[in-house]
């Protein structure tokens, strides 16, 4: 499982993860929540090791990743999407998705630049594997299309691709939802029951929709000024007056 304990981080002032801490058990759909500002993606960028905490530990499946870096992170198994999508907006569809599977990749910079049958091997192999994942998640007839001008929800699917293309054991999605419409999100949430189902993977998201959350998740864990305050069901959750608290603020 992943378990994260006690992250703190600053900047200058401001106190964005101070102490928060999160389980997610493994082959479970674990959702983060809380208001704007709560820590939440902060708290996604210490796991994968884009932000260093100050105090704290990351583990997943018994190996501590605290402080590694995210190529680190990523080869025990993590993999992870961007709210802001981080796609090359010039490269073809397969392309931007092939970049996320070069973790899959073993030959050295030697043999790379030489290009021997064994580089040649597992460039096909990759190709095959990201081929898969198009498939998968129906992006095969646009694959050879520039992202530059695809509908944004495609653009979201081609990041989900990206980070499906690793082979992930536990897949990170910073707010898979946002900027979809209705039924876009009636697809995501099948989409992703799917692929979690048939790659047995462990899923921690952030999101705002609440009714996908509540729809989908085991579990959730809410924070707010960068400290968890509160953990369950989704219906434990949903009846926590500190919860309603912080998305509503105090009683008057
Ligand atoms: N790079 C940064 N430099 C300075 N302050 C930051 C930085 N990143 C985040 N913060 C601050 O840290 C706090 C937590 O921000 P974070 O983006 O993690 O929240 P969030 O829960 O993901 O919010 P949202 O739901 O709006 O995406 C906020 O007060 C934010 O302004």
């Amino acid at each position: 499982m992943l378990e994260v304990r006690d992250l703190t981080v600053h900047f200058g002032g401001v106190k964005a993860l101070d102490g928060a801490h999160l389980t997610a058990q493994r082959g479970s759909i674990t959702a983060l929540i809380g208001p704007n500002g709560a820590g939440k993606t902060t708290f996604f960028n210490c796991v994968t090791g884009l932000y260093r905490t100050g105090a704290g530990s990351v583990t997943w499946a018994g190996t501590d990743l605290t402080g590694l870096p995210p190529h680190k992170v990523a080869e025990a198994g993590l993999s992870r999407t961007f709210q802001n999508l981080a796609l090359f907006r010039t490269l073809s569809v397969r392309e931007n998705v092939l970049t996320g599977a070069h973790r899959l990749g073993r030959a050295g910079f030697t043999a790379g630049v030489l290009r021997w049958p064994a580089v040649r091997r597992e460039e096909r192999r990759m190709r095959d594997a990201v081929d898969e994942v198009l498939d998968e998640v129906g992006l095969t007839d646009v694959r050879d299309k520039p992202v530059n001008g695809l509908p944004y929800g495609t653009l979201k699917r081609v990041e989900l691709a990206r980070a499906l293309a690793s082979r992930p054991e536990l897949l990170l999605l910073d707010e898979p939802a946002g900027g979809l419409s209705h039924g876009e999100v009636d697809e995501l949430r099948t989409l992703i029951l799917d692929v979690r189902e048939r790659r047995d993977l462990t899923v921690l998201l952030v999101e705002h929709h609440m009714s996908l959350v509540m729809s989908m998740s085991h579990h959730i864990t809410v924070m707010n000024f960068g400290r968890t305050i509160a953990e369950g069901t989704p219906a434990e959750v949903q009846a926590d007056p500190g919860v309603v608290e912080a998305y509503l603020g105090a009683p008057a």
